[in-house]
């Protein structure tokens, strides 16, 4: 969502399991659920060796349950039969080093706020290449997806060269316990998309993030188009186009929501500064995790809120961000 997008109520009334919210996944995005903590996610599918080993000792604490049937088939007791494995195949392979530095995010689900073609989306790919993307309506809705296991990461926007700081984050940054386990840039190149035969001249309004919007106003009032409509994301803008075949309106997004959402690309590079470039931030339950995500460099930037004759206490809320 936008900065100027109204904010959700916190929790939501209804629950949101982590299979209801994958079932729709290329069409609608994530909606909110409530904040709930379960155990984390295990990316890896393959149990410790140590475990099926007959007669070796329990890793403490490590998948207890799963341990206790193995150790109950593995370890032969008087009577019992000696157990039977038909495909040694079929057995869990042990973990080894690689599996522990997944450094192209295999496994992992990545949160961004917007439908695919988002801008948030081509990040968090950039980010973790070879990640499962997994869209959200909001931005709160990205972080609660962290929150409670349905996902690993999120990747969000945190400022641009052109709109400066997006606070609606660093907001959410205050009132959720997440960590910034790296950061990425992206060049973002917008584009002018309509319905195939529509040609600039026919374009009253044009479509988009407020962001986007904002770093093509000089450029869209040049081509003639005057009105301008704000949504939550650019490639939600390319998708209403499509949907409501609209022959007097355009979107500015990305080439590749054109191509996701059969739009032709009737300018490019229209951003007012070549340069564009936007920051994300990737977001983790857990400080960081090497290999994984790349350390985030600090800088002197700070964000913090005070509570009104509060204000010896203020350290207290004091985070900092780079
Ligand atoms: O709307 C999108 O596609 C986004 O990912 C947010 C955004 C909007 C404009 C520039 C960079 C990111």
């Amino acid at each position: 969502a936008s900065m100027t997008a109204p904010r959700l109520p916190f929790l939501a009334a209804r629950t949101c399991s982590a299979a209801a919210a994958f079932s729709s996944l290329s069409s609608s995005p994530l909606q909110c659920c409530p904040v709930k903590r379960t155990s984390a996610t295990n990316t890896n599918s393959a149990p410790l060796l140590s475990a099926s080993r007959p007669g070796a000792p329990a890793a403490d604490g490590v998948g207890s349950a799963d341990l206790n049937r193995l150790r109950a088939s593995a370890m032969p007791v008087a009577d019992s039969p000696l157990p039977t494995y038909t495909d040694p195949h079929e057995l869990p392979r042990p973990l080894t080093g690689a599996d522990l530095m997944e450094s192209g995010g295999e496994g992992l689900k990545v949160a961004y706020q917007g439908f695919p073609g988002a801008y948030s989306e081509s990040a968090a790919k950039k980010a973790y290449p070879h990640c499962q993307t997994v869209p959200c309506e909001h931005f709160d809705t990205a972080f609660q997806a962290v929150e409670n296991c349905t996902v690993d990461r999120a990747v969000l926007p945190l400022e641009n060269t052109l709109g400066g700081s997006i606070h609606r984050n660093y907001d959410l940054l205050l009132r959720h316990e997440l960590h910034i386990v790296g950061d990425v840039r992206l060049a973002v190149r917008h584009c002018l998309l309509a319905n195939r035969g529509v040609k600039i001249g026919d374009l009253r309004s044009v479509m988009s993030h407020p962001q986007a919007l904002a770093q093509c106003e000089h450029t869209l009032t040049e081509l003639g188009i005057e009105q301008r409509q704000a949504v939550d994301d650019t490639a939600g803008a390319a998708k209403l186009v499509t949907e409501q075949m609209l022959q007097d309106t355009g979107a500015v997004a990305s080439s590749l929501a054109a191509e996701l959402y059969g739009l032709d690309i009737l300018a490019e590079n229209i951003q007012d500064e070549k340069e564009n470039v936007t920051r994300f931030m990737m977001l983790a339950r857990e400080p960081i995790v090497p290999q994984v995500d790349k350390p985030f460099k600090f800088r002197p930037a700070l964000c913090f809120h005070l509570k009104i004759g509060n204000l010896h206490n203020s350290s207290r809320h004091l985070q900092f961000l780079h």
